[in-house]
């Protein structure tokens, strides 16, 4: 795409109105692609890719320019990120913007600190350094400033992988099977997937394949009560629908209407029958305690910082702060304790974040053990072994964009020891 001067002026009035962070920047943006109806599929596209970009890399575009205004931001990235040479850009910019850009093509990103070179914030960095090396810190951080690509799970109620990869060929859209979910398809590219007709039909939703290996830990039977304690909008439980062949019984809980409205259609598409969403207050709402002691598989996918999606929501590390961090555990560790009494001896629960915060991963959970000794840890690459998933990473499921190409997802699997009664 060839860039104008409408292109860099619609990009930096985008970014004028993400950067006060008050709000997530994809409601922001989606306000900002409804408010400027006249963008092309195109347009917002680059829209979209610069703000998160600018986003992902802000820590070193502030400290590369000497005002950093939405505009000179978002100059610099394109010079330094999106590879534009300055014959492209100088064009666009004024004669001080361009004197500027030239000098600033020579900063190099490694000669910064640390800090900007993760593009991690003072209080993330204090709290990695309590577990992490600096060459760690460094990987991680570079692992979140990527894109992350755009990944499918096949409705498995409604089609196979492969007829789905057959049928995306068909279109033009190049995918091929994940690496470690059997029922998952990484796109080549970012393509329009929701007007597609394999997904108006139901027959893909889209899910990172880190979220599609939880509903393997927790392995729901077809005739299974379960579970899915903070359904949000109803990714996870729709999966365990659709393992479950549509038959048992799923309660998909959550205390936002606002998210489990988004669950409707998509519940609609999916074609499954076995599946109730059930707003409730808290964690100690009476529908929740009415279940107690008659599940068999409980999925907590609690609140958390998100951190492990910094590649998705790289707005989150200036959202997210120490103190926010303490409110969440204390929610964390409100909502696996309530969770947890929903069990039938022998059950199984799933403790799920997308953080890579051991603070809120296996502190969480040993505390829990610590005060529920009845409950047994249970070892991730063994379960995912008998779904024949080869992935090991230990006691605890621990994915990373580096490693597994995935968002930074955290599970441990537990399960009430004895036998029903
Ligand atoms: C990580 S998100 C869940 C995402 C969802 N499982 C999915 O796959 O789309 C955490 C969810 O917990 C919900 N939540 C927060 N506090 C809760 C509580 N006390 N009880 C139940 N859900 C809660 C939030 O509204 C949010 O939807």
């Amino acid at each position: 795409m060839r860039l104008t001067p409408a292109h860099l002026d619609m990009a930096t009035a985008a970014l004028r109105a993400v950067l006060p962070l008050e709000y997530p920047a994809d409601s922001i943006l989606r306000h900002f692609f409804r408010d400027n109806p006249k963008l092309g599929a195109n347009d917002r596209a680059f829209i979209a890719e610069t703000v998160f970009g600018v986003l992902r890399h802000r820590f070193f575009l502030e400290s590369a320019v000497e005002i950093a205004t939405p505009r000179s931001l978002l100059l610099v990235y394109l010079a330094k990120f999106q590879g534009l040479n300055l014959r492209e850009l100088i064009p666009l910019a004024s004669e001080a913007e361009a004197k500027w850009l030239m000098g600033i093509k020579a900063v190099s990103v490694e000669s910064q600190l640390l800090a900007v070179q993760a593009e991690f914030p003072d209080w993330l960095m204090e709290k990695l350094h309590g577990f992490m090396e600096d060459n760690e810190i460094l990987d991680l951080g570079r692992s979140l400033q990527h894109a992350a690509p755009l990944d499918l799970r096949v409705n498995t109620l409604l089609a196979t992988r492969d007829e789905v990869i057959a049928s995306l060929a068909k279109d033009g859209i190049e995918g091929g099977a994940t690496p470690y979910s059997p029922i998952g398809i990484r796109l080549a590219g970012k393509p329009a997937i929701n007007r597609q007709e394999l997904f108006l039909s139901g027959k893909v939703e889209v899910q990172d394949e880190g979220s599609q290996l939880l509903g393997y830990l927790l392995a729901p039977k077809r005739r299974d009560m379960v579970v899915d304690f903070c359904a949000g909008a109803g990714g996870k439980s729709l999966m365990l629908g659709a393992l479950m062949h549509s038959q048992g019984r799923i309660y998909a809980f959550d205390n936002s209407e606002k998210r489990l409205n988004n669950l409707k259609p998509r519940l609609k598409r999916s074609g499954l029958s076995n599946l109730y969403p059930q707003l409730i207050t808290n964690e100690n709402d009476i529908k929740v305690k009415r279940l107690t002691g008659k599940i068999d598989k409980v999925l907590v996918d609690a609140p958390c910082s998100g951190l492990g999606t910094l590649r998705r929501n790289p707005d989150l590390k200036w959202r997210q702060s120490s103190q926010s961090v303490e409110e969440l555990k204390r929610k964390q560790a409100a909502i696996l304790s309530s969770a947890a009494n929903l069990l039938k001896p022998g059950g199984r629960l799933v403790y799920a974040t997308c953080s890579f915060l051991p603070e809120e991963n296996q502190e969480i959970v040993q505390n829990f053990l610590d005060c529920h000794p009845r409950f047994i840890l249970l070892t991730c690459s063994e379960l995912l072994a008998q779904q024949k998933i080869p992935l090991d990473t230990g006691t605890f499921l621990q994915l990373s964009p580096r490693l597994h190409g995935t968002d930074g997802f955290f599970a441990a699997a537990l399960e009430l020891s004895g036998t029903e009664a």
